[in-house]
C-alpha cells in the first residue's frame, strides 16, 4: 500500500481525508469482509461482537446451535436454536461439535449480512476460523480473544450467570480445551487481542480496524 494510503495520524483531518480517497480508488472499500472472532470461553467474543455491531454498524451472522438458551437469549437474536432434527435442515458453511452440542454457520446467514452490509462479524470456535480462512482467504479477518490469567475466564463466566455445574463441564471440553492456545494454522493470519481491560479493548479495535481497512470518515477522529 502506498504511503498516503496509510496514515498514524489520527488528529490531522486533511491526512485521513487523503487516506480514504486513496484507498477508495484501490477499490479497498468495495470488498466484502467478515471479521471471525475466537478464543476459549469466556474470552469476551460475544462482548467484542456487540462492541463490532453497536459502534462499527457492522452486520451481526447468528449461527445454529443444538445447545440449551441461557437466560437472557433469545431466538433468532442470540442464536438459532436447533433441535438434532432441526439442525441438519440447514445448508452449512462448516459446522462443529463442541461440548457435545451442535454448532453451525450458514452462507446464506453470511450472504444475507452482506448484501446489507460490507463487513458482516461472527462468533466461531477456533476450528469455525480455520475452515473460514481456509474457504474465504481475501473476506476473513480472524480475531483471537485472549486474557492473561484463564482464571478470569471462569470467573467471567459465572459473572455472566452460567451454572456452575455447566461451566465446569465446558472448561473441561476438550474443544474448549484446544481454544486456549492459538492453533498453528491460525499463526500467521489472526490478531491476538488481550481483552483483560475493556477501555484498552475498545481502543486496540478501533486501531485494528483502521488498519486492516475499516471505512474512517475524518470526523470519526474529531474529539
Ligand atoms: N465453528 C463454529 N463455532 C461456533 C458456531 N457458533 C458458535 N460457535 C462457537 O461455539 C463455542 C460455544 O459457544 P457458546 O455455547 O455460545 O459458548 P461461549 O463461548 O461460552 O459463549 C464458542 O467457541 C463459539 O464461538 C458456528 O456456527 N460454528
Ligand atoms: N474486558 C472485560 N472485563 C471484564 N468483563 C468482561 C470483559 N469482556 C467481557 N466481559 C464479561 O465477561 C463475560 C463473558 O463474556 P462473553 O463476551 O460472553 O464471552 P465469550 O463469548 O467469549 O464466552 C460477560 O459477562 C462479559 O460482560
Amino acid at each position: 500500500m502506498s504511503e498516503v494510503c496509510v496514515t498514524s495520524d489520527f488528529f490531522d483531518t486533511q491526512k485521513i481525508e487523503r487516506m480514504i480517497e486513496c484507498r477508495k480508488a484501490q477499490g479497498e472499500f468495495d470488498m466484502k469482509h467478515v471479521v471471525v472472532i475466537t478464543g476459549a470461553p469466556g474470552t469476551g467474543k460475544t462482548t467484542v461482537r456487540n462492541y463490532l455491531t453497536e459502534k462499527y454498524g457492522m452486520e451481526k451472522v447468528l449461527t445454529h446451535t443444538t445447545r440449551m438458551k441461557r437466560v437472557g437469549e433469545q431466538d433468532g437474536v442470540d442464536y438459532y436454536f436447533e433441535t438434532d432434527e432441526t439442525f441438519f435442515r440447514n445448508h452449512f458453511l462448516e459446522h462443529v461439535d463442541y461440548d457435545d452440542k451442535k454448532y453451525g454457520s450458514s452462507l446464506e446467514g453470511l450472504q444475507r449480512a452482506w448484501e446489507d452490509n460490507d463487513w458482516a462479524v461472527i462468533v466461531l470456535d477456533t476450528k469455525g476460523a480455520i475452515s473460514y480462512l481456509r474457504k474465504m482467504p481475501a473476506e476473513t479477518l480472524v480475531l483471537y480473544l485472549e486474557t492473561s490469567d484463564q482464571k478470569k475466564q471462569a470467573q467471567r463466566l459465572a459473572e455472566r450467570g452460567d451454572r456452575v455445574e455447566l461451566i465446569k463441564k465446558r472448561l473441561a471440553s476438550q474443544e474448549a480445551k484446544r481454544d486456549l492456545e492459538l492453533p498453528q494454522e491460525l499463526h500467521a493470519h489472526a490478531q491476538l487481542l488481550l481483552n483483560d481491560d475493556w477501555e484498552q479493548t475498545k481502543h486496540y479495535l478501533d486501531a485494528w480496524l483502521v488498519k486492516v481497512g475499516w471505512k474512517v470518515a475524518a470526523s470519526d477522529f474529531q474529539d
